[in-house]
């Protein structure tokens, strides 16, 4: 569904992805792994447009997603949790959410009754500023901004960077809910790996900005482990 064909990108004179190559079946929940610095934000990046590839082909189902600005991406149905939330931190959590309500197919006016169930303290918190509620309840209303647009993708990067551990159990059981009862199709750059293990349904291991193993997530072998995420 989401494919890289040789995918190439330089900052500056500096090259971080060497004629990737990855797929991402739809439907998933796939892990992005690697140790620092591999590329994986670069890789998300990419996919939303946000950077420019030098060369190669990004592709959604049919379409070239090389061809489509970074503004017009989320109307294909791609949702971004980038890296640090960036959530407005002088809006409301309400106003923080409504930004996803123009994306949706529908053009539904009110916040869907979802984001809600799914996240409660998002209700309890509707009139409070954005900047004034925890890291952890930040990611929660990142990831609710980018569920208002109603996703058939969400990427997420490195959802659970500084969070205090109930949390990161809740936003878990959120991505499996998703994805096992919804169908949404995730990807997911994780270091933790008791989370990707928990929720991730494959993996694509990142070397050097290539990828260089791809599986299902019962293949995630010690020998891989070592090889690739120990430091
Ligand atoms: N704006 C930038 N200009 C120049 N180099 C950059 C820039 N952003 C990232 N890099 C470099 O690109 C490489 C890949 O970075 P990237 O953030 O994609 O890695 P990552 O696998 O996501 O790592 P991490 O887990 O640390 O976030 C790193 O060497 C990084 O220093």
């Amino acid at each position: 569904m989401i494919t890289f064909q040789q995918v190439n990108q330089l900052y500056g004179g500096t090259q971080i992805l060497w004629n990737l190559d990855l797929e991402i079946r739809k439907g998933s929940c796939t892990c992005i792994m690697g140790r620092n610095g591999v590329g994986k934000t670069t890789l998300l990046k990419c996919l939303m447009g946000l950077l420019p590839v030098a060369a190669g082909e990004i592709c959604l189902g049919d379409t070239v997603l090389n061809k489509v600005s970074a503004e017009q991406r989320p109307y294909l149905g791609i949702g971004y949790v980038p890296q640090g939330r960036e959530i407005f931190p002088m809006l409301t959590v309400e106003e923080n959410l409504r930004l996803g309500l123009p994306v949706r197919q529908d053009k539904a006016r009110q916040i869907p009754d979802k984001i809600f169930e799914l996240f409660p303290v998002l209700g309890d918190m509707l009139k409070r500023r954005g900047g004034d509620l925890s890291g952890g309840q930040q990611q929660q209303l990142a990831i609710g901004r980018a569920l208002v647009m109603e996703p058939t993708v969400l990427i997420l990067d490195e959802p659970n960077e500084g969070i205090q551990p109930n949390i990161v159990r809740q936003i878990g059981d959120v991505i499996l809910k998703l994805n096992e009862t919804e169908g949404l199709t995730v990807i997911l750059v994780e270091q933790k790996l008791g989370f990707a293990r928990r929720v991730g349904k494959e993996f694509r291991l990142m070397e050097k900005g290539r990828v260089v193993a791809s599986d299902t997530m019962d293949k995630l072998s010690d020998q891989l482990i070592k090889q690739h995420l120990a430091v």
